[in-house]
């Protein structure tokens, strides 16, 4: 079914019955609730969103690439495309699962994102060609990019991107002092309650994540990013454990 852009998300209650341990997957059920799963799950997601639009309509050059990489139901790309006021580029939106991207493919048929210069393609982000690109966004996905893969894909990023283009990175990150990361998951978790997930829910999900999710620090975030080329990089998004940063090649 196609749902309208009017019609409530399908709320997301994959985690409210007991389970047998198993890790967390992109799979059919999650696509289908993945629009309340990420607006009740990532403190700031919306602002996030309208912000990676607002950098994309400032940093897009024309003639080049914009990659929305682990773009799941389109978010970052929808955002990015209808803030920026040229149609001179290609966006390349790009996911491993297909239950995220034939839902996106179906969501870009709908009259108001028809004519938008977006391509879904359904890859693995650790063998997409990236090149020519003056934006590029890793919106919570590099998170699940297993650690020892993660300095390759960030340098093959840089080495693509055009001299004075943007990486928006955005990051649930881990605390280096033990109290304060203590602090901020237990905030975080407080957050998911007043969200309306119940305690099983949110441990339940904690358990599914643990293998899955590896957080780093912002200053691991940094170091690799000033080691692959960025010329300068910050943060200009944090609640709690979560983080957006902006890079500039
Ligand atoms: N190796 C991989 N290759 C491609 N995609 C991958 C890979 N690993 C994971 N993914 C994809 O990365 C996405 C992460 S969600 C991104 C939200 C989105 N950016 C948003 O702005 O709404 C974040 C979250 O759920 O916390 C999922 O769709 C995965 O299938
Ligand atoms: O729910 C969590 O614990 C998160 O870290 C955010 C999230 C959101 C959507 C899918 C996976 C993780």
């Amino acid at each position: 079914m196609t749902r309208s852009p009017d019609t409530p998300p399908l709320k997301d209650n994959i985690f409210a019955d007991p389970q047998s341990r198993s890790d967390f997957v992109f799979d059919e059920k999650v696509a289908a609730v993945f629009t309340d799963m990420i607006n009740r799950s990532v403190p700031g997601y919306g602002t996030i969103l309208s912000m990676i639009g607002v950098l994309a309509a400032r940093y897009c050059t024309p003639g080049s690439h914009i990659y929305d990489l682990g773009c799941s139901l389109g978010g970052a790309s929808l955002a990015m495309a209808h803030q920026i006021e040229h149609s001179d580029y290609r966006l390349l939106a790009i996911d491993n699962s297909p239950a995220m991207t034939t839902r996106l493919q179906k969501r870009l048929q709908e009259p108001d994102s028809a004519g938008l210069p977006i391509e879904v393609v359904c890859q693995d982000i650790c063998e997409s060609q990236i090149s020519n690109a003056s934006v590029v966004v890793l919106n919570f996905t590099l998170q699940f990019i297993a650690p020892a893969k993660r300095q390759a894909l960030v340098q093959k990023i840089a080495d693509g991107m055009r001299p004075g283009g943007i990486l928006i990175l955005s990051e649930k990150i881990r605390f280096p002092a033990d109290d304060l990361n203590e602090l901020f998951i237990d905030l975080y978790h407080q957050f998911k309650r007043a969200q309306g997930y119940s305690e099983m829910e949110v441990a339940q999900k904690r358990t599914a994540l643990e293998n899955v999710l590896i957080p780093e620090t912002i200053e691991a975030h940094k170091n690799r990013l000033s080691q692959v080329g960025f010329r300068s990089c910050d943060v200009w998004f944090q609640c709690f454990n979560f983080t957006s940063m902006v890079a500039v090649r």
